[in-house]
């Protein structure tokens, strides 16, 4: 979507589908497919941060998956700078996974709670057999540190950590074979308001220090504004819109993020960019066969009848900010979103 040389790009991912089949569909109706992603595409240079937001249920933390190799893939490609991942089984998507990790929203069950932390940190270094053991022990030391732990916290139980701690020990462990890729599905979602900013801070510390390309999953509209680079939101599957930060911050085009943005609040208890919240009606439609046109023109606010008639594709409104709405019009070479707001 973005014109980049290979070098800058470390993940791209084109046309991506996982569809689940449903076990049993009823007598004489079509096979019940779910549709969980349904042709994303997106590319992140590296040492940058793609945030994928979205509604519960629009697909993230199974885009996050398939880009793991974590999920069965239908169909599309993702390439991991020279390594094509959709092909890879066996050993070699093994030792892929030496150059991408995960972290997830749940800082509490991600962890056994009956492995001192300083072997959970050290256990990726055993599988993947990195260097001897004494420097696997000076590893686990460094990566404590790291994080902001104490090396002798190591002997500590996960229970005897906080939430915050916890979710450092899971950073400390998905950094332990030197990861080019970190995808974080919702990694602060769990914690305390309170605790959020600190591994948010620490995120964007390590990203510099270690030239981390993070791949961010998130719901949280201020999280993201903190965190990314590129700003991918989703809609029962796909993508509706993808802009740098600055440019999607400034000015949201497609009504789904005009009205996710509006329910953003400011620290005066105001709304964010909008003078009013934009409340949508319904829910998203079921992933299962879900309608042919715009799916999202059954809540829209500014629908009109071609939209639910075909699905309008992802275009360039201005340069490198995509929008999937055909009531966004561009004039003079300028992109004006169907629902005003104010600034
Ligand atoms: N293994 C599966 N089998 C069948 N359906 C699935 C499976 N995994 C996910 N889904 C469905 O795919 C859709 C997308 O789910 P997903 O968890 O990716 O969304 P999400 O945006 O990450 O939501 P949340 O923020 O709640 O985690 C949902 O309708 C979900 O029920």
């Amino acid at each position: 979507m973005t014109h980049m040389t290979s070098t800058d790009m470390l993940l791209s991912v084109q046309d991506l589908k996982v569809h689940f089949p449903r076990p049993r569909s009823r007598l004489g109706k079509p096979p019940e497919v779910v549709q969980a992603v349904d042709g994303m595409s997106f590319e992140i240079r590296r040492g940058t941060t793609l945030a994928v937001v979205g509604e519960s249920g629009s697909g993230k933390t199974t885009t996050a998956l398939a880009v793991m190799r974590l999920s069965p893939i239908t169909a599309g490609h993702i390439q991991l700078g020279d390594m094509n991942l959709g092909d890879m089984r066996g050993e070699a998507l093994r030792l892929a996974r030496k150059r991408m990790q995960i972290i997830f929203q749940d800082p509490f069950s991600s962890l056994n709670p009956r492995e001192r932390a300083g072997a959970a940190v050290r256990a990726p270094l055993d599988l993947m057999h990195v260097g001897t053991p004494d420097e696997r022990s000076a590893r686990v030391n460094e990566l404590f540190e790291a994080v902001g732990l104490r090396p002798e916290q190591q002997h500590l139980f996960p229970h005897q950590f906080s939430g915050g701690q916890r979710q450092r020990i899971n950073i400390a462990r998905a950094l332990a074979t030197n990861p080019e890729l970190v995808v974080c599905d919702e990694p602060v979602s769990a914690l305390d308001v309170a605790i959020r900013a600190q591994i948010l801070n620490l995120l964007v510390r390590l990203q510099r220090q270690l030239g981390l390309t993070y791949l961010f999953i998130s719901h949280d509209m201020a999280v993201v504004e903190h965190i990314c680079d590129d700003v991918a939101v989703m809609y029962l599957g796909q993508i509706v819109e993808r802009a740098p930060r600055r440019a999607f911050f400034a000015q949201p085009l497609h009504p789904y993020s005009v009205a996710l943005m509006s329910a953003v609040p400011t620290v005066g208890g105001g709304r964010r960019r909008a003078a009013q919240r934009i409340r949508l009606s319904g829910d998203p439609p079921s992933p299962i066969n879900p309608p042919s046109g715009c799916r999202f023109a059954g809540r829209c606010p500014v629908t009109e009848p071609a939209c639910a008639a075909e699905l309008p594709p992802l275009r360039e409104a201005a340069p490198g900010h995509w929008v999937r709405c055909r009531r966004v019009d561009v004039i003079d070479g300028l992109p004006h979103p169907p629902l005003q707001m104010p600034a």
